[in-house]
């Protein structure tokens, strides 16, 4: 059991009566770019409606999803362990931190998803055609979104949505199961207290930004720039928008990644989360056009290796500023 002592908690209470933005993409360009950056300025985070996803997209990609997490866990361990990309239960990342969940992380590349599909489904071609078709509605998704923030920021167009058009991009994607509590059967005696469960701990996205969709099942909490903790309500048909450290370092700080969280005790239910993480080519530099550099230069491979070895609440970004005086 992974509980959240109050030693972790970088925020005070929890401010759930905050909503958080909610960006209608059908609306006029320039009203979806302005309100973009302004929720990317005030909470790093916003979600999305009307953002033109095909409902059998995401039908088919949740059914393959449901499909893989109700195997058997003997099964579902031939697609691991992590390396990073498979199938992992509990242990994130190499450095001993964990959550109460069991996840697949995958590669966006219609060839290694291809092979992974083999250890994933009984029926691959299936599980790889739902699989790509996401993936494909997410880099799109994707690109209108850095779009609309390159307007926004009065960037050259396309000049963000390039480095995650690049053939050599290294988004990833990631699907966390958190199975419904039951403080019984899971052996959970140390929970008196009522603490809650830590699903996955607090973080930042690495990337430049994140898009999430999740069942309706709550959990996910985001610190704002005050560090007050929100709690954001699911909803079955938005996707939530997350801004990444890549992010943070090429829009000099204007954006900062926003730090989050997912409690699994909230629901006696299931909660599924989809995560696209888009991220640029490992040869792309994060050098930001504004103006003085708070950064140093660095490539976004340079900034993985560091990701790898740190933890995952780790306030890895900081190793790469520039002093104030310099
Ligand atoms: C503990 C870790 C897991 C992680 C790599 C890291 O060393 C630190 C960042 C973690 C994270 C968080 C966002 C994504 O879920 C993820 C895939 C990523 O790119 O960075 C995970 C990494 C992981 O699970 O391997
Ligand atoms: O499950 C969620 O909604 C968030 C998971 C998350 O933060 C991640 O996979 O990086
Ligand atoms: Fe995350």
């Amino acid at each position: 059991m992974v509980a959240a002592s109050p030693a972790h908690h970088s925020s005070g209470e929890d401010q759930s009566f905050i909503s958080v933005p909610r960006i209608d993409m059908s609306l006029d360009r320039h009203l979806v770019a302005n309100r973009i950056v302004k929720a990317c300025e005030d909470y790093g985070f916003f979600r999305l409606v009307n953002h033109g996803v095909p409902d059998h997209i995401i039908s088919s990609m949740e059914e393959e999803v449901y499909d893989f997490f109700s195997k058997p866990a003997c099964k579902k361990q031939e697609a691991g362990p992590p390396s990073p990309f498979g199938y992992g239960c509990k242990l994130i990342g190499l450095n001993g931190d964990m959550g109460e969940l069991e996840y697949i992380l995958l590669e966006t590349n219609p060839m290694a998803i291809s092979r992974r599909s083999l250890v994933m489904s009984t029926d691959p071609i299936k599980f790889s055609d739902a699989v790509t078709g996401y993936l494909q509605a997410m880099k799109d998704l994707c690109c209108k979104i850095l779009d609309h923030m390159a307007q926004g920021l009065q960037l050259p167009d396309k000049s963000l949505s390039c480095l995650i058009k690049d053939n050599d991009n290294d988004s990833c994607f990631r699907v966390n199961h958190y199975p419904p509590f039951d403080g019984n059967a899971n052996g959970n005696t140390n929970n008196s207290l009522n603490c809650p469960l830590v699903g996955f701990g607090e973080h930042c996205d690495p990337q430049i930004i994140t898009i999430q969709r999740s069942n309706n099942v709550g959990g996910l909490q985001i610190y704002s720039k005050g560090n007050h903790c929100i709690s954001v309500p699911p909803h079955p048909t938005e996707f939530c928008v997350f801004v990444g450290d890549a992010l943070q370092v090429l829009t000099n700080k204007k954006f900062l990644s926003v730090r989050h969280r997912v409690l699994a005790n909230s629901s006696k239910q299931s909660r599924i989360s989809m995560m696209y993480f888009g991220a640029p080519s490992l040869a792309a530099s994060l050098s930001s056009p504004f103006l003085p550099r708070r950064y140093k230069n660095f490539t976004w491979g340079e900034y993985k290796k560091v990701v790898y070895y740190r933890r995952l609440g780790d306030r890895r970004l900081d190793l790469f500023e520039l002093s104030e005086n310099v």
